[in-house]
């Protein structure tokens, strides 16, 4: 578990980016926090893995508070992917993948059979092995990133907007593949994004952030669209847009699900 207790953090220039924040990742679930840009997604992320240390309160995981830890054995330790894959770009996507198990000991051939295992892991060909990163696509990339967060077996994965610089089909073949992978792995996640569908379609227990880290409402993908907490949530959820408000059809004996405005969405099943 992950554990959030009351953290602050001011940056040099003074304002708060996330002001008394307290909240928990249970182990093994997905919790999603989204907000608007700048709310301090980025930067309560961040906290589990030290790139940021809180001006007050602690984060713990598994109940030890992680500034006693070492910043780069936790680092090695928690798997991280970004929006930008962060790959090397002077690597080939094996070695990419390679290098946090060669950093924690594993020897060459060792580190290189599980980065190719790894690949297989998240449905990519073998023979992409040798190249390097800007021949792939954008999603091959982001592939590759999941892979290489993966590579160490953490217990923990943070993922910073991992989907967010790749066109909406792909994204939304990236959140299924995330959804199965955890399924089979079971890891703690704790995924950051601006988008409310993404967090629908990925999230255990949604956190939706305002303003300096607040949290305006944490509850399952139905609780937060079936009960917004308040007039934010709402307007955040998007309760009132069309496609929110589904109705059932009748087109020559098949149920269709239509919405608001009466478009098409789909054919209900029973
Ligand atoms: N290194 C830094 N130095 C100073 N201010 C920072 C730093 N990093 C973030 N901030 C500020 O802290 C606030 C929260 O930023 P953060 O990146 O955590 O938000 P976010 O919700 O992740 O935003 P986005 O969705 O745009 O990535 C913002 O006002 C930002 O400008």
């Amino acid at each position: 578990m992950i554990e959030f207790d009351r953290v602050t953090k001011r940056y040099a220039d003074g304002s708060p980016a996330v002001a008394d924040v307290s909240f928990t990742v249970p182990s093994h679930k997905t919790v999603v926090l989204v907000g608007s840009s700048g709310s301090g997604k980025t930067t309560l992320l961040r906290m589990v893995n030290r790139m940021v240390d809180p001006t007050s309160g602690r984060v713990l995981i598994d109940d030890v508070d992680v500034t006693t830890m070492d910043p780069v054995r936790l680092r090695r330790s928690i798997g991280y992917v970004l929006q930008s894959g962060g790959l090397l770009p002077h690597r080939t996507v094996v070695e990419n993948i390679a290098i946090v198990p060669r950093l924690n000991g594993a020897t060459r051939p060792d580190a290189r059979e599980r980065a190719l295992t790894m690949l297989d892991t998240v449905g990519l060909d073998r023979d992409l092995a040798s190249r390097f990163p800007a021949q792939l696509s954008g999603g091959q990339q982001q592939r590759v990133g999941v892979a290489r967060a993966l590579a160490s077996d953490p217990n923990i994965l943070l993922m910073d907007e991992p989907f967010g610089a790749v066109d909406p089909i792909v994204r939304r073949s990236l959140q299924h593949e995330l959804r199965e992978l955890q399924r089979t792995l079971g890891k703690t996640i704790l995924f950051v994004t601006h988008d409310i569908d993404e967090a629908l379609a990925l999230a255990d227990e949604i956190i939706i952030v305002a303003a300096h880290g607040a949290i305006a409402q944490r509850g399952t993908p139905t609780e937060i669209l079936t009960r917004p907490a308040n007039a934010f949530v709402a307007e955040f959820v998007g309760v009132d847009r069309p496609e929110r408000r589904l109705r059932l059809a009748d087109a020559a004996g098949v149920e269709v699900v239509t919405d608001a405005s009466g478009r098409p969405i789909g054919t209900l099943e029973r």
